[in-house]
């Protein structure tokens, strides 16, 4: 029998914030926990035991051959307002933001909680409070600059990521653990708008952050079936796009859009944790610089090419990545960077896509082009099949580069954008442009996970000299240097800086390859001082 446990928010409870820390909305939050928060330790521990067995054994399952091989199954038919996705925008939910992004003149946007938003309190909140007043009609406001700011007639669809599963959110505790920061963001996204999209003609549609197995996304199934039922929601009316982004997930894209087929919105291809993925497993080889590995090294090709065939074949959406460059005020630099996503775009369409993310409404015009060119008043070519495509468990993990020598300029780029990103992280920012490119938790993670394997393999840099741990640590400290003598720094920055140099010091220092970095930093500086592993057990008997 599961005693009483007390119900804490440890974060700010005031003002507005108490229009989504309702008690219903709690209860909804603490009830999907109770009801799935075991199962999410569980899959957790799982993710942990399969990551000591060799990468290089991966290989599609044998369990699941039947569903991979039975040609009658199909997904939901796709929701009307979620059948053309030629132009997706993605980004924080931060207020200006939102009003940008629904005027941007894409077909969706994607409010991320993920990859774009540092978790504080104050964003998580706010960022439900603004999606809430969007669908209010109330999000329109003037600057402090006077600028004003209000939202058109057409307005893209909405979906919402919520965090990975890996993450708590500690501001919330049922018995002093702390709830999963994945259920804290879809319960109340869902408790809130849930009926108010309902009641504009749209729905309550996700994407499905950094899965690992299809038993995770059996997880989602189970608690959108819960949580739909609950709310007196029709089944199926919830929506998911889930981002094959880790290199086990890439073997299981059938099984994926199996579990969650009467719910699911097909899959995205997210390049950027993808890398991330296959460089902290596969300490067995060495990968160039990011730079250098673009979409068309052949394992990237084969993951986004077996993509494309397997929702196509499934009645699914294939929906392309993020082309990571943002437009610069300098018209040169401005045209080579839309140059650049358009190429990123053509090649994707060509593949098959049915539509493709931009992080910046300036790229909306130029994704849209492209994918108007090859569709025209088709919404989508889902018809399109790509049973030419055959990919191999060889083909996606050959990431074989052959000899690899890091430039100088390369470490010291990875040490910088690092350094910077875990700074404006740790400072709330989730997203920055840095050097003309966009940097998220995503792109963050390739950078210190190749410092990381650089320093593990003691991989020869072009001048000689062996990548060490003491290399990097006199980069860091030289990149804090100019920082502090150029007087970039003030007191704040310093301080976030300071705490950041430490992070990734702790990082660079494991012997394993830290699985995330946002979950530590996430524990040392936002949880609110108390340190809860997501292993924690998530009943108390
Ligand atoms: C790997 C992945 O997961 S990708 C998906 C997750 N990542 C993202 O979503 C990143 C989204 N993009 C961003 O956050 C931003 O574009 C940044 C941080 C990279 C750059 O932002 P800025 O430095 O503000 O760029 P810039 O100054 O060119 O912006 C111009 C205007 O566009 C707005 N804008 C820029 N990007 C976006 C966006 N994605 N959504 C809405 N508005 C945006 C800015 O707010 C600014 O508005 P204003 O003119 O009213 O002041
Ligand atoms: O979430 C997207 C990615 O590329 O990572
Ligand atoms: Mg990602």
């Amino acid at each position: 029998m599961r005693t009483q446990e007390e119900i804490t928010i440890t974060g700010s409870a005031e003002g507005r914030y108490t229009e989504i820390l309702t008690p219903e909305a709690i209860d909804f939050v603490v009830a999907l926990d109770r009801e799935f928060g075991a199962r999410r330790v569980q899959l957790l521990d799982r993710r942990r035991r399969r990551r000591a067995t060799r990468t290089t054994e991966l290989d599609f399952l044998p369990s699941t051959k039947v569903i991979r091989d039975d040609e009658s199954w199909q997904v939901a038919p796709p929701v009307p307002d979620l059948t053309d996705r030629r132009v997706e925008i993605t980004g924080p939910p931060e207020r200006k933001m939102t009003v940008n992004a629904l005027n941007s003149g894409a077909k969706v946007w994607m409010a991320d909680f993920e990859d774009a938003t540092a978790p504080t309190w104050d964003n998580i909140i706010t960022g439900q409070l603004n999606l809430k007043d969007a669908l209010d009609g109330k999000i329109d406001f003037t600057a402090s600059d006077g600028k004003e700011y209000r939202v058109g007639e057409t307005l893209p669809t909405i979906m919402v990521r919520p965090r990975g599963w890996h993450l708590p959110e500690c501001h919330v505790r049922i018995g002093g653990r702390a709830v999963s920061a994945s259920l804290f963001d879809f319960g109340m996204y869902l408790f809130h708008c849930g009926q108010k999209q309902l009641d504009r003609g749209s729905g309550p549609y996700f994407y499905l952050p950094k899965l690992e197995s299809h038993l995770e996304a059996r997880l989602w199934n189970d608690v959108f079936v819960f949580a739909q039922e609950r709310l007196g929601i029709a089944r199926g009316t919830i929506r998911a796009t889930v981002l094959i982004e880790t290199i086990t997930a890439a073997f299981e894209m059938e099984e994926i859009l199996y579990e969650l087929r009467e719910h699911s919105a097909g899959l995205n291809a997210g390049r950027w944790d993808y890398l991330f993925s296959m460089i902290k497993n596969r300490p067995d080889v060495v990968l160039p610089d990011r730079a250098q590995v673009t979409m068309t090294a052949p394992f990237m090709r084969a993951y986004t090419e077996l993509l494309v065939r397997t929702c196509h074949r499934r009645g699914a959406h294939a929906i392309g990545g993020m082309a990571a460059v943002v437009p610069s005020r300098d018209p040169v630099a401005a045209k080579r960077a839309l140059n650049q996503v358009r190429q990123d775009k053509r090649r994707e369409v060509g593949d098959g896509f049915d539509g493709s993310w931009v992080a910046h409404p300036g790229l909306v015009e130029t994704c849209k082009e492209v994918f108007d060119q090859w569709l025209g008043h088709e919404p989508n070519q889902i018809v399109r099949r790509r049973d030419d495509v055959q990919v191999t468990a060889e083909q996606l993990l050959d990431v074989r580069f052959g000899s690899v020598a890091v430039s100088e300029v390369a470490l010291r780029t990875s040490v910088s954008v690092a350094l910077r990103y875990v700074a404006a992280w740790l400072g709330g920012r989730g997203a920055v442009a840095l050097n003309g490119l966009m940097e998220d938790a995503a792109t963050a993670e390739i950078c210190r996970a190749q410092l990381w394997q650089w320093i593990a393999q003691g991989t020869p840099t072009d001048y000689g000299v062996p990548v060490t741990a003491g290399l990097v640590m006199r980069f860091l400290r030289e990149e804090l240097d100019v920082l502090s003598e150029t007087g970039a720094l003030d007191e704040e920055s310093a301080r976030l800086f300071g705490q950041a140099r430490t992070l990734l010091t702790v990082l660079l220092s494991e012997r394993t390859c830290p699985e995330f970095l946002t979950l530590p930093a996430y524990l040392r500086h936002m949880g609110g001082g108390v340190a809860t592993p997501a292993t924690q057990p998530a009943i108390a008997a």
